[in-house]
């Protein structure tokens, strides 16, 4: 894997033994002796039973109650396994869930640069197969080695009894397990390595019945006919699949037909060496038990190999759980605080970047700086890099090369939560979260200042909508988790990501990313109108396409092919008559025509 490395066997193992308490291996002991000794009860029993039936003077009343103690006896032993088992099964079950959640954890504070890279969520789908089921991956290893205890106890018990015999029996019988084991481990091998594979096909298909289900592509869908285009994509991720299973059930034949033939060998060997030595020497009773042994003896080391195989094979995947847990995916870490606690000053100096996965420069050489207080504006084409600036300016991705200074010191200096803590940040591509409208606003579940929420929802214009709730900002968001949930427009999902914004209390600069691109004219001019109350003398950067929404800006920044064009207040900028005047009027004409033909329609309507 070219990301995550995974952990070495030793250190796997210890990290998959640390969360096992006291109890499960008090509760592990118990279960295997208890199911340990079932297997040998019954062998015995046989013998028992067999030698009172054969003699000459039967006595049923004895035999009925050697029945009745082995059974009494296989009950008892019965109960301890079960319900030690059960009671431990939810025990094992938390241990899974907490990899999870140190893994959601890893996953919610790596670098985006990761987090946004196909080929790194490709490895990191084998991490999360590892702790997604309760019968594979950790918890699966964990279940298979609880109950392996037993199957052991109870294999070198009935080796010991059949060693009796014929030392031979055990050794051929131990010999072809070994090889079945092998021959199982190439299986695995072999899936495991075309993994990544898999777990990009899996991804693809993933993605084929996310865009098929999730309702906010259902309108494009239809309208635009993408049904069969989806389809046809699909069929060729089945067949692509498909290929990869066929060649996997090529490798699993070969090597399974060589198991089974191990497997027969073996059975016969030991069956041949019982009756031909057995038969001479011992009793009728001595015989069945000898040959129910053999049998269970055989049976048990083969469900013992195939349990030793699973663990083999879910390990290899547990190694690269532990690996990625272990890992940092944090670049440029530091724990010094910074809380200016005033608005704050903000230069890139000389930065240059390009997406890891790109080799195509964002930007080379770009240098701007925001005063405190300042509200810049910064326009340009798509693609001109706009949202990359914020990327960088939260430390989301840091430059390629150059320096990124807040109040004239290198913002790699401070630690990433005291970073993020200083801006506040409405990104244009939004979605509230499944929590209260509180919560959403306050972007917390403890300790919500109801106030702050109201008069941040003021601010923005929301709270006549939200105080109609019945529950008020208590209410839920989306339908996802909660049915009653409220679902609210695009607009006013802006609207609310403003509100967050706001309500951060160590906000020093606010950020907007097309703050406005869903809000109407009315709810946009009511924003532009009141924009230096809701910014609160906070530095502020202002992204738009909508030149005329950047009038209320101290400062334009024009940003194409990569560097800054030109930069002036507004009427500098129409002065100058560059790319900047030459948009401007061309949106300004545009607007014109849309208000002149608004007009028209109502005169003709009157
Ligand atoms: N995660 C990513 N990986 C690789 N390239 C990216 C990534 N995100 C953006 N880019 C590329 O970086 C360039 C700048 O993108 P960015 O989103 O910053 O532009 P923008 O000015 O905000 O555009 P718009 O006005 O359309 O929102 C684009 O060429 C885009 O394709």
């Amino acid at each position: 894997m070219r990301y995550i490395q995974a952990a070495s066997k030793k250190k796997t193992i210890q990290r998959m033994v640390e969360p096992i308490t006291k109890e499960i291996w008090w509760s592990m002991i118990l279960h295997g002796i208890s199911g340990g000794l079932i297997p040998v009860l019954s062998v015995f029993s046989m013998e028992w039973i067999t030698s009172r039936i054969l003699k000459s003077n039967v006595e049923i009343g004895e035999v009925i109650k050697i029945i009745a103690l082995v059974s009494l006896g296989g009950f008892c032993l019965e109960i301890i396994k079960t319900q030690t088992e059960r009671r431990t099964y939810n025990k094992i079950n938390l241990i899974r869930m907490n990899f999870l959640k140190k893994l959601m954890h890893k996953t919610m504070t790596m670098d985006l640069k990761y987090y946004e890279n196909p080929e790194f969520a490709d490895e990191m789908e084998s991490c999360i197969i590892a702790v997604q089921s309760n019968t594979n991956g950790i918890e699966g290893i964990y279940h298979m080695v609880y109950l392996l205890g037993a199957k052991l106890l109870g294999a070198i018990l009935l080796a010991i009894i059949l060693a009796r015999i014929n030392f031979w029996i055990v050794v051929v019988i131990f010999l072809s397990v070994l090889f079945t084991f092998w021959t199982l481990t190439k299986i695995s091998d072999a899936r495991y390595q075309r993994k990544e594979e898999l777990n990009q096909a899996e991804r693809r298909n993933f993605g084929y019945g996310h865009l098929t289900t999730d309702f906010s592509y259902g309108k494009d869908i239809r309208i635009y006919n993408f049904q069969d285009r989806f389809l046809q994509s699909y069929e060729n991720e089945i067949q692509n699949l498909e290929g990869i299973y066929r060649d996997l059930f090529l490798i699993e034949r070969r090597f399974s037909l060589l198991s089974i033939l191990g497997l027969v060998f073996a059975d016969l060997f030991a069956y041949y060496i019982l009756t031909t030595n057995g038969m001479l020497t011992f009793q009728v009773s001595e015989f069945v038990m000898y040959l129910t042994a053999t049998s269970i003896f055989s049976l048990m080391m083969n469900e013992i190999t195939e349990d030793f195989a699973n663990v083999h094979r879910e390990f290899a995947y547990c190694k690269d759980t532990i690996g990625f847990l272990d890992m940092n995916f944090i670049t440029d870490e530091s724990d010094k605080s910074y809380a200016p606690g005033t608005p704050i000053s903000v230069e890139f100096e000389h930065v240059s970047f390009k997406y890891p996965n790109s080799k195509k420069y964002v930007f080379e050489d770009l240098s701007f700086k925001i005063e405190p207080s300042e509200k810049l504006a910064l326009v340009g084409v798509n693609g001109a890099g706009k949202t990359t600036i914020v990327k960088l300016l939260t430390g989301l991705y840091r430059p390629t090369s150059g320096r990124i200074l807040i109040n004239d010191i290198d913002y790699t200096q401070f630690s990433i939560e005291d970073l993020h803590e200083l801006f506040g940040v409405v990104f244009q591509d939004i979605e509230p979260l499944a929590v209260t409208i509180k919560e959403n606003v306050a972007a917390s579940s403890k300790d919500i200042d109801g106030k702050r929420v109201e008069m941040a929802l003021r601010q923005v214009g929301l709270w006549d909508k939200i105080s109609q709730y019945e529950k008020g900002i208590d209410q839920m968001l989306l339908k996802i988790i909660n049915e009653d949930g409220a679902v609210l427009s695009g607009g006013e999902n802006q609207k609310l990501m403003i509100a967050r914004a706001l309500y951060r209390k160590g906000t020093q600069m606010m950020i907007m990313d097309e703050p406005t691109a869903a809000l109407d004219a009315l709810a946009e001019e009511k924003i532009y109108r009141e924009f230096d109350q809701i910014m609160q003398g906070k530095t502020s950067l202002f992204i738009s396409h909508r030149l005329a929404s950047t009038l209320f800006c101290d400062r334009i920044l024009l940003l194409d092919g990569g560097k800054v064009l030109e930069e002036g207040t507004h009427d500098e900028l129409l002065n100058y008559d560059g790319l900047y005047a030459h948009m401007f009027k061309t949106q300004g004409k545009y607007y014109q025509e849309v208000e002149k033909n608004e007009k028209q329609a109502s005169v003709e309507s009157i």
